[in-house]
């Protein structure tokens, strides 16, 4: 179950703890009451106050969330129902993050750490990895830092200091210098935890006798062949309550100020996140903390916040605030994409960059000796051409005129190859919204036949029969449209191959030593690399748009396992099991009809794979293999890939009423006509 149940990926849920002594000596009474496994209700205490002024405020509240627990909640409760489910995400290779977000003495630490006795999710939860992952296949790796005051030490290494943190120029955010230790048992992990907290900031407040005044950032990164596969980010994040409220002075409140300006920033950030304005700017730099979580709260995850109440009047106002921070942030919608395995197109990019260097650094040097010949050429009283008039011919005598010629041809090669970049460009950007558009269409197509078989059908029915029947018209234009584009391109594409294959020719004619006979290679070598990180990056792409319908699908199934459960539970009034019944079949048929896409789709291929240049050509293969960072397994992968292809979705026919039984690319195993799918379904 990747996704909360309303099929948003940021899964936010309540946990209450239970009053304490203290509470209790203070004559506080209990104003959270949880209603059901996801509602709470809130009583303000002035209701109990016989305060005329304000006899008429509403005194009771109501939230809902994706999960609540109560007081009496265990830690496996609260893993079982929000958590355990990212484990498989992790495995699966996403990014996952969950915080715990409250005031001090809400039970945060209690959550993601817990007691020897009652383990929390940090370890409950890498537990569940280890029993997951094959420890063949996988290794997993641990860091731990602290925020406090906007500082970042390593837990895991005190002696590192103060850490900085980077962002890269694709904006992925590092510590440089954090240790990482390898965790290659269970025993292991809950050192290195106890460790780590020992570590920790903690003091105590008027609040919480240990309290943490840091930000705890435990990083569980998991390895596949060395790469990082999945990264799972447990945060405790320090007390939410404003200063004031635990009546701290000096370092207390100054301490009180750096978590209330990161837990604002992280609020800023939260509702620009929620606001649903996607123009809206998102300013994660104004703390460490905003910065550290971007990737978990900006798209590339799947996050759960875990907030934490006190079931005690006296908190009554924290209580208030987090449960309205925690609202608000079920709001936001994160986009979690797959990290894109073992970053498949990331040797071509460094081979690219080297072969470019490599390029200016061999021209400059043509360039050099060219002036040398001519400056030589003159003291032996041989004039140089006037207008770039050059001789076809190299002469022995005027060895410029073969170099300049030389240069020309070089130049035009690679402007050649820069406008077979961006065809190839065009091309994937065609083949992938062709690849959607035929994946919408097989959908609606399967609701049409399913109506279309009807005896009688309703007007009202009709008419959403014939919006349906326009849509997949709609498609299948543009499906046309991309098709041409495709064509065209395609065509260009040859063109030019055979335009550069020529050239390649020529410039192998004018080469006049090893040195210029090496540039050839090299840059004939650079312009198949860059057509095969288009086809790797076009087939990625693909990928996450399959992974995007799965998810979709996931989040429909976990509607429909919901519905069911409570159809199973009983307990219902008549009339609304028959409206769950309903429910429950419109949301099968959801299901159902989603995932009819996904089993019609071969799923791997490229469709460019015979406008890439042969990878055994005369050319590559002089290159050394070794000269390059480039990962050859893939380039042998993709070897394997081009032997293998087949088209990616089967040639369109335009869809005709009468030519439904001989439908080729719908899966007709449709459900009963009883289950019919609603028509306005996507
Ligand atoms: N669900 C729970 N069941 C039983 N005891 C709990 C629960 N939650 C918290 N406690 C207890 O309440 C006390 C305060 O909890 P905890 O230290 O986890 O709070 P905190 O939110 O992490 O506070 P701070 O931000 O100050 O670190 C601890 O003694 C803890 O054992």
């Amino acid at each position: 179950m990747p996704a909360s149940p309303d099929g948003s990926q940021l899964t936010v849920v309540v946990r209450v703890r239970p009053m304490n002594e203290q509470e209790k000596t203070k004559r506080y009474f209990q104003c959270v009451f949880p209603l059901d496994k996801k509602r709470l209700l809130l009583v303000d205490p002035e209701k109990y106050e016989k305060n005329i002024l304000r006899a008429n405020r509403q005194h009771e509240r109501q939230f809902g969330f994706d999960s609540a627990f109560g007081p009496n909640s265990t830690q496996e409760d609260v893993h079982e129902a929000t958590t355990a489910h990212l484990v498989e995400s992790v495995v699966q290779g996403y990014n996952a993050t969950i915080f715990a977000y409250g005031a001090t003495g809400s039970g945060k630490t209690f959550t993601m750490i817990g007691t020897k006795e009652q383990p929390g999710l940090m370890s409950l939860l890498t537990r569940s990895l280890y029993d997951k992952i094959d420890l063949d296949e996988y290794t997993v790796q641990l860091s731990y830092l602290e925020v406090y005051n906007e500082v970042i030490r390593d837990l895991l290494n005190p002696s590192a200091g103060i850490l900085e943190l980077m962002e890269d120029d694709k904006g992925n955010v590092r510590v440089p210098g954090l240790s990482s230790v390898r965790a290659p048992n269970m025993n292991r992990i809950m050192q290195i935890l106890q460790e780590g907290n020992l570590r920790r900031t903690q003091e105590a407040t008027e609040a919480n006798k240990t309290s943490s005044r840091s930000h705890a950032l435990l990083q569980v990164n998991l390895m596949k062949n060395n790469r990082q596969h999945g990264k799972l980010f447990l945060i405790d994040l320090a007390g939410s309550e404003r200063a004031s409220n635990t009546n701290n002075t000096g370092q207390r409140l100054k301490e009180g100020a750096a978590i209330n300006r990161s837990l604002l920033a992280l609020g800023n950030v939260i509702n620009s996140l929620s606001s649903g304005n996607k123009t809206r700017y998102v300013n994660y730099r104004d703390s460490k903390l905003t910065r550290l979580l971007k990737d978990s709260l900006g798209g590339n995850a799947r996050t759960c916040m875990i907030a934490h109440v006190t079931a005690a009047s006296g908190h009554y106002e924290e209580t208030y605030n987090t449960l309205v921070y925690a609202s608000r942030a079920k709001n936001i919608t994160t986009k979690p994409v797959q990290n894109r395995p073992s970053s498949a197109d990331a040797g071509y990019t460094e081979a690219l960059r080297e072969m470019r260097k490599e390029v200016d650094r061999r021209s400059i040097h043509l360039t050099n000796s060219m002036n040398q010949i001519s400056d030589n050429n003159r003291r032996n009283g041989i004039e140089r051409p006037k207008n770039g008039v050059v001789s076809t011919t190299p002469s022995k005598k005027d060895g410029t005129r073969g170099v300049s010629l030389f240069t020309q041809l070089k130049e035009q090669y690679m402007t050649l190859s820069d406008k077979q970049k961006k065809l190839r460009q065009r091309l994937m950007r065609a083949n992938q919204e062709a690849y959607e558009v035929s994946m919408g269409r097989t959908s609606k197509i399967a609701i049409l036949m399913a109506w279309e078989k009807q005896k009688h059908i309703e007007e009202k029915t009709a008419q959403s029969i014939e919006r349906l029947k326009a849509d997949v018209a709609e498609l299948e234009e543009r499906a046309e449209a991309l098709a041409d584009t495709r064509r065209k391109t395609e065509k260009s594409i040859r063109k030019n191959t055979e335009l550069q294959k020529g050239l390649e020719n020529r410039l192998r004619g004018q080469a006049l030593n090893k040195e210029q006979t090496e540039l050839v290679d090299l840059i004939v070598r650079m312009s198949e690399i860059e057509a095969e990180k288009i086809s790797v990056r076009n087939d990625l792409a693909l990928h996450d748009i399959i992974m995007k319908k799965t998810d979709n699908s996931m989040a429909k199934l976990q509607k429909y396992e919901n519905l069911a459960e409570k159809l199973i539970e009983g307990n219902i009034e008549e009339s609304d099991r028959q409206q769950l019944e309903q429910e429950y079949r419109i949301v099968k048929n959801q299901f159902h009809y989603h995932l009819i896409p996904l089993k019609n789709i071969q799923s791997t291929v490229s469709w460019n794979t015979e406008m890439l240049p042969s990878i055994t050509s005369a050319s590559s293969s002089k290159m050394s293999s070794t000269d390059f960072p480039l990962d050859h397994t893939f380039v042998l992968n993709r070897k394997k890939k081009q032997r293998d292809s087949v088209p990616m979705l089967p040639p369109m026919q335009r869809y005709h009423s009468q030519d439904l039984e001989t439908m080729s690319d719908v899966d007709l195993d449709s459900p009963t006509s009883h289950h019919l799918p609603p028509l306005n379904a996507f």
